[in-house]
C-alpha cells in the first residue's frame, strides 16, 4: 500500500502547513500571529508552531483509514478515535492549552473525504463528501460541557459540528469564493486576509460568543463587514486592538481560514498527481 502511504504523508503534510499558514498570517485581530499573542495569554506563536506539527501524524493516520473508503459509521467512529488521540497530543504539547481542537475536526473531516476521493476533485465534492461522513454520529464521544455547547444552547447558533454536517457552507458560500476571486486581484496573502475577514463577518464563531456574548459576536462582524467593504486592511492593527481590550477571539475563523487555504492546496495538486497516487500498485 505504498500509494496509500505516499497519499496520506502529502495530505498530513498539506493539513500541517495549512495550520501554519493561518497563524503566521499577520496581523489578526485578537489571534496569535507572527507579532503578538492577540487575546490570549496562554499562547504564542511557537506553541501554536509546535502543536500544528504535533498533528501530523493524526492526519496521516486519518488519511490512512479513509483512504478509498466511503463515508460510514465505521469511518466517523475511526476518525474519531484518531482525532481524539490527536487532542491528547496536542495538550501534552501546549501544556493543556487549546490552540487546535476545532482544526483536527473540520481539518481532520477535509482530509478523510480528500482521501476517500481516488481522482481529482473540487472543494466543493471534498466539502459534501466531508459533511457525509460528520452526519454519522459517533457512539464514542466522551460526554462533556464545552465552551462551544454552551454558546449553542445559550444562543441558539450553530457550532463547529452543524458546520461540518452541513457540508462547511461558510467555506463554499464565503471563504472560497473570496479567497479565489482575491487571488487574481490582490494575491495570496490579501487573498488570505480578505477569506478571514468575511469569514468573520458571517460566522457564529463560538468562540466569540464563549468570551463576548452576543455582543461581541455582532462587534466582530460588524467591524470585519466594514474593513473587508473598505478594503483598507491597516485598519487590521487597529482592530487588533480593540478585540484584545474586550478579550475577543475569533478562533472559529481561524480554523475555517485554515480549512479554505487546505482546501486550496489539496485541489492544486494537479490531476496528474493525483493519478499518479491513485494507479501506484
Ligand atoms: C464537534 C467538535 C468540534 C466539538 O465542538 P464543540 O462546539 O462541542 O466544542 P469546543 O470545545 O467549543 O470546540 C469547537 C471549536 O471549533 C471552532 N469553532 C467555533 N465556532 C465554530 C464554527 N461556527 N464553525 C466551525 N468551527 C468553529 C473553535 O476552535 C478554535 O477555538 C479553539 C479555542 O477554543 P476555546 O478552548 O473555547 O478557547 P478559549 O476562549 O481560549 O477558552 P477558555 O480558555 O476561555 O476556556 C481552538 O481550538 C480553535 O481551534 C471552537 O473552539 C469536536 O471537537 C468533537 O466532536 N469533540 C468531541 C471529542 C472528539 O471526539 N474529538 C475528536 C473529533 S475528530
Ligand atoms: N491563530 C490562532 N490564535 C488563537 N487561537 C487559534 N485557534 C486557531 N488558530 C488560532
Amino acid at each position: 500500500m505504498q500509494e496509500a502511504h505516499i497519499f496520506s504523508s502529502t495530505l498530513a503534510d498539506l493539513a500541517v502547513a495549512s495550520l501554519i499558514e493561518e497563524v503566521s498570517l499577520t496581523p489578526k485581530p485578537g489571534l496569535v500571529d507572527q507579532k503578538d499573542q492577540g487575546s490570549h495569554e496562554d499562547l504564542n506563536y511557537s506553541m501554536m508552531v509546535k502543536s500544528a506539527n504535533c498533528l501530523h501524524n493524526t492526519f496521516y493516520e486519518m488519511a490512512r483509514v479513509a483512504y478509498r473508503e466511503k463515508p460510514s459509521q465505521y469511518l466517523r467512529e475511526k476518525i474519531g478515535e484518531i482525532g481524539r488521540r490527536g487532542e491528547k497530543a496536542m495538550y501534552q504539547v501546549t501544556n493543556g492549552v487549546n490552540t487546535h481542537k476545532g482544526a483536527i475536526w473540520s481539518l481532520g473531516l477535509l482530509t478523510a473525504a480528500a482521501a476517500s476521493h481516488k481522482e481529482a476533485c473540487g472543494e466543493l465534492v471534498l466539502c459534501f463528501t466531508a459533511g457525509e461522513i460528520a452526519k454519522f454520529e459517533d457512539r464514542f464521544i466522551p460526554s462533556q460541557i464545552t465552551n462551544g455547547i454552551k454558546a449553542i444552547n445559550r444562543y441558539g447558533v450553530n457550532g463547529a459540528k452543524v458546520e461540518a454536517q452541513l457540508a462547511f457552507p461558510h467555506i463554499r458560500e464565503i471563504s472560497l469564493p473570496i479567497f479565489k476571486s482575491s487571488l487574481n486581484n490582490f494575491g495570496y496573502e490579501v487573498a488570505k486576509l480578505r477569506s478571514f475577514l468575511a469569514l468573520m463577518a458571517n460566522l457564529d464563531d463560538t468562540c466569540l460568543l464563549h468570551r463576548g456574548g452576543i455582543e461581541g459576536l455582532d462587534y466582530a462582524k460588524q467591524y470585519a463587514g466594514i474593513v473587508l467593504e473598505s478594503g483598507d486592511l491597516n485598519e487590521l492593527q487597529t482592530m487588533n486592538e480593540e478585540f484584545k481590550k474586550r478579550r475577543l477571539s475569533p478562533g472559529g475563523s481561524a480554523d475555517l481560514l485554515a480549512a479554505t487555504i487546505y482546501l486550496y492546496k489539496v485541489c492544486q495538486m494537479t490531476l496528474s498527481e493525483k493519478m499518479q497516487f491513485a494507479t501506484i500498485h
